[in-house]
């Protein structure tokens, strides 16, 4: 496969992550550019690896074989339609913009214009991200390779047969992050009521976090089975998970979830 001319349209947190990920990966920086109306961003940008840094949308996504749209959802509409007439006919673009439909960008770009639509994560900006992409029937096998370069570089990708699970995707790891973040903050307060300082706390609740997250990831039992080797019966662990449990915290995860995906739905149609 021959080495693609990626465009990001947005040089913010994001596009930055991702070159970061692609040039550790070995995708040549000059096969790489960038448009942001900002200089800083591009600055910012450029200390990752020197792209070429355009002045405008167009220039950036004329001709380039992969445009990635990473601006805010707000200024979807109006970047698809500045850079609708500088597509190639083989161009693919990538939006990971949330709520922004499929229908949508065709309607700014043609109809014809083959796009991935992907729900990132924060922790991309690590490169530990977990991505779900959505194609439409346009997208050659080509593309969907360039696609995965792309997101591949920044974590796990995984690809949804129906637009509409990206809400589901959403809901979980696009979401995902801050319910980690709300149980850690959950257990640091509850170790401080129990009478550790918060510095104390703090540092014992992210080393389990990551403790747990690699167990789960690295090992070749399942959750419960984990779970089941923490538990020592009638001991300490116990008596927490009853107390969860009695507590209805499956209920809870899952009436959040379902939250998250029905706002997911709505910011779809306010926005499309
Ligand atoms: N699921 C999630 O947790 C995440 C989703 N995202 C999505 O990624 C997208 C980008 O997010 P960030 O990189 O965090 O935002 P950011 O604010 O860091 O970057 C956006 C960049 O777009 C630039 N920009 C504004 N107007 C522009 C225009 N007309 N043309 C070109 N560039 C323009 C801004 O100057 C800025 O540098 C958003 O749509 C967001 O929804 C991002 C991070 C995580
Ligand atoms: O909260 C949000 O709406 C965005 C989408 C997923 C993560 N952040």
């Amino acid at each position: 496969m021959s080495t693609p001319t990626i465009a990001f349209i947005g040089a913010g947190n994001m596009a930055t992550s991702i070159v970061g990920g692609l040039v550790e990966a070995g995708h040549p920086a000059d096969h790489i550019r960038a448009a942001d109306p900002f200089p800083e961003s591009l600055e910012r940008l450029q200390q990752v690896a020197p792209v070429h840094a355009c002045t405008s949308n167009h220039e950036a996504a004329a001709g380039a074989d992969v445009i990635i749209l990473a601006v805010k959802p707000q200024v979807m509409a109006e970047v698809c339609t500045g850079i609708s007439a500088s597509l190639a006919t083989d161009s693919l673009v990538i939006s990971i913009a949330a709520g922004i439909t499929i229908n949508s960008m065709q309607s700014w770009l043609g109809n014809a214009t083959a796009i991935v639509r992907c729900m990132p994560n924060t922790p991309a900006l690590l490169g530990c991200g977990a991505s779900g992409l959505f194609a439409n029937e346009q997208v050659s096998e080509v593309q969907r390779r360039h696609a995965e370069q792309v997101l591949s570089a920044v974590g796990l990708l995984s690809w949804v047969p129906r637009e509409k699970d990206l809400d589901a995707v959403t809901a979980l790891s696009g979401s995902g992050p801050a319910y980690f973040f709300l149980f850690m903050e959950a257990m640091i307060d509850a170790g401080v009521a129990q009478g550790l300082d918060r510095g104390t706390a703090t540092r014992l609740a992210q080393q389990t976090a990551l403790g747990a997250a690699r167990m789960a990831l690295e090992s070749d039992v399942d959750l419960i089975e984990l779970r089941r080797r923490v538990t020592s019966p009638g001991g300490t662990t116990q008596a927490a998970v009853e107390s969860f449990e009695a507590a209805g915290l499956r209920q809870l995860v899952s009436e959040a979830m379902q939250a998250a995906a029905d706002r997911a739905d709505e910011m779809a149609r306010e926005m499309g």
